[in-house]
């Protein structure tokens, strides 16, 4: 990428989030930072302020999560300065391709700064193959229950936020419909219950799936309401599931081809590459692994828990989730305590590394944190650094990238071969100072979830009847063995 020859012509609409607007060249990504529209006239940080917070970036990514979720895993990139007439082009080139509910923030185009990145839809992987490349993109959230005994609201421990979330989504217009997709099932190691989790991905992707072929998203909820092509899906899969296995025949259900492309996205996120490690979530045991609000029929995984193999993505990213179990409640005192101390002495913001740098002083701060609440405040700063590593992993996505191979007998059972390439991405650092802000919002999800579901009849929690019901048996045989 020669920086000083950059034209915007060579960069296509890839995607967003809440802060970032991906654009893509092959195998190539700029992640470029996005401000709130009313202040684009008035950029709310400088050109330094904007180059250090994409290197913060890179640092608490190279420096902090990939050591906890595993450096294979972790792409950080470098920052990178552009040239501010082809940002300000691209701004204009990419804008009617943005979905409306994102446009409430613009792309930064006064620091020309962003974030290089390798393009995980279009690996390296797809060079040896004419076949594009598959790629999934899921965002998986919360995997676990909190089971602190600070937590005021018993039903924390019985249903898992996202499904608590849910309903408040879909009232306040987030999304028209409700996702049946629950974390806990697809972290559960459990194989029937990941493929219904998968399922439930797919019925209803919000911003939890993404599907990309030959590294162009074919399969996404770009807005609340917009219509999903499932036979379109299908249309896309089916040539790579029809390859070897006796499979010639063109008489491949859609159920078979859906079946069989879960089953490969499922051994990529359990493979583990060989490695030793045996299940790893057996201390968050079965009491605590189930959400009461997830449509799995319980009944139906009676042939036991697998667990997550100890090296796979989803065992890295859970167990990072759970460094830190501490409940929103329990963690707002000591930010409290760090606010009040800041009040008094602004200069130890750096000290207190609040907002970076992640570097070895930062690790430092982590180890020496001592096990039991001495007081002060280097305490309570480290443990609101712990939770807020935490919090990265919860909303960090996993993109896996599937590739057709031959390693496989003709006769072979199941689903053709592909070799899989798995990486996180989204591994931002979260302000220090959004404690608060959580601690509302996790108290507006759970009033919300328990006046709306006192408010319904038993069981019907779900604003989508036809699939309120657990699948009946019959076609759960069905989801499990391809025709
Ligand atoms: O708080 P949550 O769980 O709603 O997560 C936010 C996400 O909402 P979600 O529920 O996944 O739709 C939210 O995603 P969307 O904008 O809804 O796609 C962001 O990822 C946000 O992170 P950040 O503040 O931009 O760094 C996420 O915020 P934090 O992870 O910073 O809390
Ligand atoms: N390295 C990459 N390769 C390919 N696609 C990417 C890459 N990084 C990001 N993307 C795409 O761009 C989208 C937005 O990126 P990202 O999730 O990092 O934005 P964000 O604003 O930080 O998101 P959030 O809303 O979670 O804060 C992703 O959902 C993904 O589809």
């Amino acid at each position: 990428m020669q920086l000083d020859k950059m034209d915007e012509n060579d960069w296509v609409y890839h995607g967003e989030g809440n802060k970032n607007l991906v654009v893509a060249h092959l195998s190539r990504v700029l992640r470029l930072l996005k401000y709130p529209a009313e202040d684009s006239e008035n950029p709310p940080q400088s050109a330094e302020q904007a180059f250090r917070q994409i290197q913060n970036i890179v640092d608490f990514s190279s420096n902090v999560m990939s050591i906890l979720l595993g450096e294979k895993f972790v792409h950080s990139g470098e920052v990178v300065k552009l040239p501010l007439e082809f940002v300000r082009q691209l701004s204009i080139k990419v804008q009617h391709e943005r979905p409306g509910w994102r446009c409430d923030k613009v792309i930064d185009i006064y620091s020309g700064c962003a974030l290089s990145l390798p393009n995980l839809t279009y690996p390296v992987l797809h060079l040896s193959t004419h076949t594009p490349p598959l790629c999934v993109e899921i965002k998986p959230k919360w995997g676990f229950l909190p089971s602190s005994k600070h937590v005021s609201k018993d039903i924390k421990s019985k249903v898992c936020r996202f499904c608590m979330y849910q309903l408040y989504k879909v009232a306040t217009g987030k999304w028209k419909k409700r996702s049946l997709y629950c974390p806990l099932d697809l972290f559960s190691g459990n194989k029937q219950r990941m493929h219904f989790a998968i399922r439930q991905l797919i019925e209803e992707p919000q911003n939890n799936l993404k599907i990309f072929k030959g590294g162009q998203c074919i399969y996404s909820r770009k807005d609340s309401d917009d219509s999903l092509d499932l036979n379109s899906l299908l249309h896309h899969l089916r040539p790579y599931f029809l390859q070897g296995n006796n499979r010639f025949n063109c008489h491949m259900t859609n159920k078979a081809v859906l079946n069989d492309f879960i089953q490969v996205l499922m051994n990529a996120l359990l493979s583990s590459e060989g490695r030793e490690g045996g299940p790893v979530n057996d201390r968050h045991a079965e009491r605590q692994s189930y959400c009461d609000a997830s449509l799995f029929n319980k009944e139906r995984s009676r042939q036991g828990s697998q667990g997550l193999p100890g090296d796979s993505v989803l065992s890295r990213i859970l167990q990072t989730q759970m460094l830190d179990m501490r409940d929103i409640e329990e963690l707002y005192p000591l930010y409290h305590r760090v606010e009040q101390h800041l009040q008094d002495f602004p200069k130890q913001r750096a000290r207190l590394h609040i907002e970076g740098p992640y570097n070895k002083e930062f690790l430092e701060m982590l180890q020496k944190c001592p096990a039991e609440d001495d007081g002060s405040v280097e305490y309570a700063a480290t443990k609101i650094h712990q939770y807020l590593i935490t919090k990265t992993a919860k909303d960090c996505s996993i993109m896996v990238a599937l590739v057709p191979s031959s390693d496989k007998e003709e006769d072979d059972e199941g689903p053709p071969p592909f070799t899989s390439l798995v990486s996180i991405l989204d591994l931002d650092p979260k302000p220090f100072d959004s404690i608060l802000y959580q601690l509302r919002l996790d108290q507006t999800i759970v009033s919300f979830y328990l006046q709306t579901r006192s408010a319904l009849p038993e069981d019907s929690v779900s604003s989508h009847p036809t699939i309120c019901a657990a699948p009946e048996k019959e076609e759960c045989t069905l989801l499990f063995h391809p025709v």
